[in-house]
C-alpha cells in the first residue's frame, strides 16, 4: 500500500497567510495532485450540509421526476442512473447523479420540483460559493504558472454564457443485502477531465481512492497502488484535471481516483458526495507555457474526453 500523504491544507486567514497557502499548494499539485482543504470560508461547513440535505431529497424524488431532465452527454448535463460506463471498469457505476451547468440555470435545471421549492436557489448559491473557492485556488496556480493572476478567473467566467464549469451531485446506491452482486467499485477509475474539482463528502461515505506517482499526461495509470482519502463532512476534497494537467506542461498531476464498493460489514447505506468541476469558456485554449502538451481549445478537449468516459474502451493488459 502506498503511504504517500494526501497534505490537508488550512485557508485560515488566506488574504494575510496567501503566501504559506500558496506553497502548500503548490507543493501538493505538483507531487501529489490531491489536497483536502479546510478552514475554508466559502462553501461553509453549514452550506455544505444544506446541499447534501437538498441532494438527499433530490434523489428521493420518483426517478420518472428526475427523467424529466435526462442526461445529454453533448451538453454534458441533466440526470442519469446506472448509465455511466467507465472505460477501466467496463460497466456501469452503480450510482445516480445530475449534472448542472450554470449557465443553463434557466434552460436545463429542474426548477419545478414542488416538494423542493428552493431547489435552483440553493444550487445557484453553492455553485457561487465553489466558484469563489476555485478562483481563489486557480489564481495561485496562474501565476505559479507564469500567467496573469486573472488568467484562469477570465477562462471560467461564470458571467458569460457559455462558461462549462459544472455542479454533479452523485448518489451512490444502497447496497444493503446486495454487497455481493454489486460491481467491486462505486465508481471506476478515472481521472477529471475538467480544471480543477472540489469534492465534497460526507462523514461515513469512506471509499475514495486515489493513485498517487501519475508521471505524464497518459492515458492510464502508471502505478496501481492506492491511498485512501477520508469522507469529512465540511472539509473539501480537490484534485488535479487533466485540463490543468495539460495546461501546465504536466507539472500539476491529474491522478486516477475511485470509489470502493463497501465490504459487506461496512456502511451499506447509499453514499452521497457532490462535485464542483472547474471548465472554461469553449473558446479558450489550453496551451502550457512550454507547449509540452498539444494545444487545443477546452470545447475540443471536453468533447474528446466525453467521447472517451461515456463509452467502454479497451484497458490496459
Ligand atoms: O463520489 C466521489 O467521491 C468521486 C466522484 C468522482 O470522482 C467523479 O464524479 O468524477
Ligand atoms: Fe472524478
Amino acid at each position: 500500500m502506498n503511504i504517500r500523504q494526501i497534505p490537508r491544507i488550512s485557508l485560515r486567514d488566506f488574504d494575510t497567510r496567501r503566501c504559506q497557502i500558496g506553497k502548500e499548494l503548490i507543493e501538493a499539485a505538483e507531487n501529489v495532485g490531491f489536497f483536502i482543504l479546510v478552514d475554508q470560508q466559502r462553501p461553509s461547513k453549514q452550506e455544505i450540509e444544506e446541499m447534501f440535505a437538498l441532494s438527499t431529497k433530490y434523489f428521493a424524488l420518483p426517478d420518472q421526476i428526475k427523467a424529466r431532465y435526462p442526461f445529454i452527454r453533448e451538453q454534458n448535463s441533466g440526470w442519469e442512473k446506472n448509465a455511466q460506463i467507465r472505460p477501466s471498469t467496463g460497466v456501469a457505476d452503480p450510482k445516480e447523479s445530475l449534472q448542472l451547468q450554470y449557465f443553463r440555470r434557466n434552460k436545463y435545471w429542474p426548477n419545478d420540483l414542488s416538494d423542493i421549492p428552493q431547489f435552483h436557489e440553493t444550487c445557484l448559491n453553492f455553485m457561487e460559493s465553489s466558484q469563489d473557492l476555485s478562483m481563489k485556488i486557480l489564481s495561485i496556480f496562474a501565476v505559479a504558472l507564469g500567467f496573469p493572476q486573472t488568467f484562469f478567473s477570465e477562462a471560467h467566467d461564470l458571467s458569460f454564457e457559455d462558461c462549462l464549469s459544472t455542479m454533479r451531485l452523485l448518489r451512490y446506491h444502497d447496497v444493503t443485502g446486495k454487497v455481493s452482486e454489486m460491481p467491486q467499485w462505486r465508481a471506476g477509475a478515472h481521472t477529471d477531465f475538467d480544471v480543477l474539482t472540489l469534492l465534497f463528502q460526507e462523514t461515513g461515505g469512506d471509499g475514495l481512492e486515489v493513485c498517487p506517482g501519475r508521471e505524464a499526461h497518459t492515458n492510464f495509470a502508471v502505478g496501481d497502488e492506492w491511498t485512501a482519502v477520508p469522507a469529512r463532512t465540511g472539509e473539501i476534497t480537490v484534485n488535479i484535471g487533466d485540463m490543468l494537467m495539460a495546461w501546465s506542461d504536466d507539472r500539476f498531476k491529474s491522478l486516477y481516483h475511485r470509489v470502493k464498493a463497501p465490504e459487506p460489514n461496512g456502511n451499506l447505506k447509499a453514499r452521497n458526495s457532490i462535485a464542483y468541476f472547474n471548465q472554461p469558456r469553449p473558446h479558450v485554449r489550453i496551451e502550457g507555457p512550454t507547449g509540452k502538451c498539444r494545444a487545443l481549445t477546452a470545447s475540443q478537449y471536453i468533447s474528446n474526453a466525453m467521447e472517451r468516459y461515456y463509452r467502454p474502451t479497451k484497458g490496459p493488459e
